[in-house]
């Protein structure tokens, strides 16, 4: 920031402290370091972790997609029925093989019919399985998208103190990878788990018929594989949750960093940040065995007693399933030669302790789907279940413009994430229509809350915001801020072209003719270095205006706030970010726009302040006094602190 040369634009309050932090840095740097403070405040605050859901509530996701997936089930039911069905018609053929009492060409005849069947259920088998792959796909991808978009529009209904308290990357996280894992659970893992069950149950009744005796030792295997899936599924779960808390801590580190590269360059911190992200991905390189002993939790730790536990349980459970067809095996040997079972039933009976071998290893996979499904589950159903304290869409919308009229009656206001402290008590302020209000006050006294509670980002606490005579809590949010156009401290734009930047706040941008566009950037004295870049209006200004210097988002920003014309113009230190001659260009362009609007300021600057219709001195979350520059400079002590402050800093 570029202090002017001139007498006038001389800067109230302790401002001063955080410019020379500023003058190093980018006009970045403010903003970035109160993410920061909020993000490290709100990392250090332990949240309990969220309720499991039920699986009814974890399937009720996919429940628009229930007709296709019924459809899947039965070609996928198909698919197993067949597969079950043909064990049965090749054991016929091996009995007919061993019989003597047929003639080799009847044998021939009959396998040939046998194999017949065999194939094209085996076909049949394969094209049903194929549908069925598909739908579930396409099925998945629907639900995913669906759940993302939904979750999405929440996320942003949700009041501003939710934001102060959630990290931005685990937000993130459960927006990417949370959803993604309930995608495969709700439309494939279900389906597989219900007909591997099915599968199972069937297998062993068509087991039963062919031996009693052989079935007896696959009934025990089962029941100890089913008594020892309960607990695993449990600790799969709870593991998992875990791997997706660490990796939304590592994306909240990584999005703030790389969204604040200017920052982490300046300072140098990128090896510090790559050691913040490592703490919650881990460092294999760190851990003499593959294993992480001892190490705090990290997404490498989780993940590797996962993939320690999973597959030697879903080996165990294969191994177990296949020691029980050679046991059945050697049993059945036995009973062939003794003449209790053909050959061919022997065969077919091996063959599904095989399939039901194949069923258990797929079911343990598809379960451990589900169970991690369940703890992303659990964590985005904490953001779908949560209610935003400020509802979007409620309240009234007046009919026409608001006038303008601003009253702060006995405002109390304390800060969702630190309700132990008042951050305004007892405020009151009136704007009447058409009025030039200037608040000033020292670094931390209320300024910008009151502009942040003009915009209803917050509720008050105590008393009443009104906006011509009406509480802002009965008045629809969308109506209070086209009325209101807002230029901030640190512009914030967006990565998209520099009309669309312009017209963000309309809600139908063809409706602004580009004469409308160009007027206002005439007035906020940026039409001509827009006209200077090849693709001028057109031009991609990068992710967060990168590709713009300060001065030329902060005169965009001013021309996106005149664009709406609104009623009321809120001012937050909205020429600090320029040096001297923009500045006063674009103080001109603002001087012009104040006039037939109620215009509140937040100003550090006499030659901003002076022009006000009224002054206002904040100290500590209170109104201090009130009247012009004269009047404050004769009769208040702190308003002429603020100003001799300055004076000798300069
Ligand atoms: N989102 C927030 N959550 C919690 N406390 C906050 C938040 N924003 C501001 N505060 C606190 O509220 C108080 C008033 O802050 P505010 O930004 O309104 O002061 P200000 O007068 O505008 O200061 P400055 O001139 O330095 O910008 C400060 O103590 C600040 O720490």
């Amino acid at each position: 920031m570029t202090t002017s040369p001139q007498t006038e634009d001389i800067e109230l309050g302790e401002y001063k402290q955080t410019t020379n932090i500023e003058d190093n840095v980018s006009g970045e740097y403010k903003q970035t370091t109160n993410i920061e403070d909020n993000v490290s405040e709100a990392s250090s605050q332990e949240e309990p972790p969220p309720p499991t859901p039920s699986m009814s509530k974890l399937l009720s996701m996919s429940k628009p997609e229930w007709m296709s997936l019924f459809v899947a089930l039965l070609l996928m039911a198909g698919a197993e029925v067949t597969g079950l069905y043909a064990p049965i018609v090749l054991s016929d053929c091996y009995n007919i093989i061993v019989d003597p009492t047929i003639s080799s060409e009847t044998v021939k005849s009959t396998i040939s019919s046998k194999m017949l069947i065999v194939f094209i259920l085996h076909w049949g088998g394969i094209a049903g399985g194929a549908i069925r792959g598909i739908i579930i796909a396409i099925a998945g991808e629907r639900v995913v998208a669906r759940l993302r978009n939904s979750l999405y529009a929440h996320l942003l209904s949700m009041e501003m103190g939710f934001f102060d308290k959630k990290k931005s990357g685990d937000l993130v996280s459960r927006l990417g990878n949370d959803t993604a894992l309930i995608q495969t659970a709700t439309t494939s893992s279900f389906p597989e788990v219900l007909i591997g069950a099915i599968k199972i149950v069937g297998t062993l009744s068509l087991m039963l018929f062919i031996s009693v005796k052989l079935s007896i030792v696959m009934f025990i295997v089962f029941a100890v594989l089913l008594l020892l899936c309960i607990p695993f599924a449990t600790f799969i779960g709870r593991i998992s949750r875990q791997y997706q808390d660490s990796l939304a801590v590592a994306s909240t580190f990584s999005t703030e960093a790389l969204g604040s590269m200017r920052t982490v360059r300046s300072f140098f911190a990128e090896k510090k940040e790559v050691e913040r992200y490592q703490t919650h991905i881990g460092n294999p390189e760190a851990h003499r065995y593959w294993y992480p002993f001892n190490s705090p939790q990290s997404t490498y730790k989780t993940g590797s007693i996962k993939g320690l536990v999973a597959p030697s349980f879903g080996a165990f459970a294969f191994g177990m399933a296949i020691s029980a067809m050679y046991a059945t095996l050697w049993v059945g040997f036995y009973d062939v030669v003794d003449g209790k079972l053909t050959l061919g039933r022997m065969v077919a009976f091996q063959s599904y302790v095989f399939q039901m071998g194949i069923s258990l290893a797929t079911l343990s996979g598809h379960f451990i789907a589900l169970m991690t499904a369940k703890g992303a589950a659990a964590r985005v159903f904490e953001l779908l279940d949560r209610e935003s304290e400020i509802q979007l869409d409620a309240g009234k919308t007046p009919e026409g413009k608001m006038k303008g009229d601003i009253v702060f009656e006995n405002v109390e206001f304390r800060y969702p994430t630190r309700l132990e402290t008042a951050v305004l008590k007892g405020f009151n302020l009136t704007v009447k229509e058409n009025e030039t209000v200037a608040i000033v006050g020292s670094s931390g006294a209320g300024k910008s809350t009151i502009i942040g509670l003009l915009q209803r980002f917050y509720d008050v606490s105590g008393g009443a915001v009104k906006f011509d005579g009406i509480d802002a809590r009965d008045l629809h949010q969308g109506w209070i801020r086209r009325n209101l156009g807002l230029v901030g401290q640190e512009p914030t734009l967006f990565g998209l072209s520099i009309r669309d930047n312009l017209t963000y706040g309309i809600e139908d941008p063809s409706k602004i003719t580009d004469e409308q566009v160009v007027e206002a950037c005439k007035q906020a004295n940026c039409h001509n270095f827009i006209t200077q870049f090849p693709e001028g209006y057109k031009t991609m200004i990068g992710e967060r205006g990168v590709r713009l210097s300060g001065g030329q988002k902060q005169r965009i920003a001013i021309a996106r706030a005149l664009i709406p014309s609104p009623s009321v113009l809120l001012l937050d230190e909205a020429t600090s970010a320029l040096d001297a001659e923009s500045e006063h260009l674009v103080q001109t362009a603002i001087d012009e726009v104040m006039v037939g609007r109620t215009v509140v300021v937040i100003a550090h600057r006499l030659s901003t302040v002076r022009k006000a219709d009224k002054i206002v001195v904040m100290d500590q979350g209170k109104v201090e006094a009130e009247g012009t520059h004269d009047e404050l400079m004769k009769g208040c002590q702190i308003y002429k602190d603020l100003v001799s402050r300055q004076l000798s800093a300069k």
